[in-house]
């Protein structure tokens, strides 16, 4: 009989056809991470790196019907969210983590593309807040979307701690508020609140524009990596790992911000 153990990892987000964001990037990321991929998909967007140009959500149903079938017959390890475009398919998703009783979840609060386009609708912030926190192990907000939950101008680190406590005390266990969008010229810092203690991811900033899909990449990384067991701490640190070889190996694809490179960790691992 075979034995060998196989870790499973669910994305429900939105298509980017452009590849670089999205259920793409979170089926490569689990992949390069040796975790196999299982996607419902909450919309399709006609995107490439000039932006996006269409945005089509599915029905409440399908996403239902994508996530029973994967659930009742392959199984997960870690789920993560990304765009869920409506209140309505968010409250589909934190009845499944009810009733599958996931414990390793991954909340990318998506909410605006770079170019500007809406992956949520302005009234759907209050559902993930109310439902979704409550059921989830961890939220990875950039800076903008920390200061739409908490509703504050996050500008200095202490703001950053402020935003990070606020979220905690909404019901989910970990808080990682990313450091993309901070002023700092030369470093990229992410940090991480458990309830009692920050804990700080710390990198270079990588001077380029390839930077399509850094935080679906960064959340799926984090999701792979609990699948397999690991600790949040061990988890975060990987998926810094992951996302700097990516940014800093980026492909130069498309006529303005490109994806990032998927497979430079293992590459650089001599994989
Ligand atoms: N220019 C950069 N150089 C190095 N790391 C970066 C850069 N831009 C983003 N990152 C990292 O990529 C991840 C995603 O961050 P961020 O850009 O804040 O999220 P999002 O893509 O959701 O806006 C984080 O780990 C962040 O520190
Ligand atoms: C379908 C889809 N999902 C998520 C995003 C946002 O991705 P993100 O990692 O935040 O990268 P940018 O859009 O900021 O480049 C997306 N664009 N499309």
């Amino acid at each position: 009989m075979d034995t060998k153990t196989t870790f499973k990892a669910l994305t429900i987000a939105g298509s980017d056809s452009g590849g670089g964001a999205g259920i793409q990037a979170d089926l490569k990321t689990f992949q390069e991470l040796d975790v196999f991929g299982m996607s419902a998909i909450t919309a399709i967007t006609a995107q490439n790196t000039l932006g996006v140009d269409g945005v089509y959500p599915l029905s409440e149903e399908a996403v239902i019907k994508q996530i029973d079938a994967v659930s009742t017959d392959i199984g997960v390890d870690a789920i993560k969210t990304g765009m869920l475009f409506s209140s309505e398919i968010i409250e589909v998703v934190a009845s499944k983590i009810k009733q599958y009783e996931w414990k390793n979840v991954v909340i990318d609060p998506v909410m605006i593309a770079k170019g500007g386009s809406r992956l949520l609708q302005e009234e759907a912030v209050k559902a993930i807040k109310e439902q979704l926190l409550p059921v989830s192990l961890v939220i990875t907000p950039n800076i903008p979307e920390a200061e739409v939950l908490t509703d504050r101008t996050i500008r200095t680190l202490d703001d950053r701690k402020e935003a990070a406590k606020q979220l905690y005390d909404l019901g989910v266990k970990h808080v990682v508020i990313k450091g993309g969008h901070a002023d700092s010229q030369n470093e990229s810092v992410d940090l991480l609140y458990d309830g009692r203690v920050f804990d700080y991811f710390t990198r270079n900033r990588i001077d380029t524009q390839h930077t399509h899909g850094t935080g679906c990449t960064f959340a799926a990384a984090i999701t792979a990596e609990l699948a397999k067991g690991q600790s949040i701490p061990t988890a975060v640190g990987i998926a810094k790992d992951f996302i700097h070889a990516a940014i800093e190996d980026s492909l130069g694809i498309g006529n303005g911000h490109g994806p990032t490179n998927h497979w430079a960790y293992r590459r650089a691992r001599g994989r």
